[in-house]
């Protein structure tokens, strides 16, 4: 059900409600405007790999729906042109990860993003992944 909310922009909250991948994985979306998301997961049993870590297809799904909610920010409908990321440590059973998209820059109607996937310990951040994605509007541009 769509509602209000000043830290998401319309667009994206549109895009969120109909996004039936991220939700089965609860994921939740904290921010999204002017190019930047902020979105946590909870690393739950079935995202669990036979090494007993996270997969990492999951968490290229979380930085993925963070990426979407910030090139979707603006506006019209844009979509993934292609990703790359990087698996810096293992995610675990039971961590809560926080994914942060920043918009690196805009060229028509092509962006560039990048993600931090994060968990927070006792003694700080540690990053689990960084994801780069390239997007392309194919909504109308203003
Ligand atoms: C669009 C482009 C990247 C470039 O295509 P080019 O032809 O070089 O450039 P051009 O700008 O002219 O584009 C025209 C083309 O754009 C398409 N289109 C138009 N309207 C819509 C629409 N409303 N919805 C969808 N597509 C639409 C249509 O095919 C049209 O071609 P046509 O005119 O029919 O012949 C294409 O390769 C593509 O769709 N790749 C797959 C993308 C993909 O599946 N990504 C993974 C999933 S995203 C994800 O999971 C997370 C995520 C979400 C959001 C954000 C970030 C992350």
């Amino acid at each position: 059900m769509s509602h209000s909310d000043p830290d998401i922009a319309e667009a994206t909250r549109t895009m969120l409600d109909a996004d039936t991948a991220s939700a089965s994985l609860g994921i939740d979306v904290v921010k999204a405007r002017d190019g930047h998301a902020v979105a946590r997961m909870r690393v739950t049993e079935r995202m669990v790999n036979g090494h007993g870590i996270a997969h990492g297809g999951f968490l290229f799904l979380l930085a993925d729906t963070t990426f979407a909610c910030a090139c979707n920010s603006h506006g019209p409908v844009t979509v993934a042109a292609g990703a790359e990321i990087s698996f810096i440590t293992s995610a675990r059973l039971g961590d809560e990860l926080v994914a942060t998209a920043s918009e690196r820059t805009r060229y028509g109607r092509n962006g560039i993003y990048d993600v931090t996937v994060h968990r927070e310990t006792p003694t700080g951040r540690e990053v689990i992944a960084e994801f780069r994605g390239r997007s392309r509007t194919v909504g109308q541009v203003q």
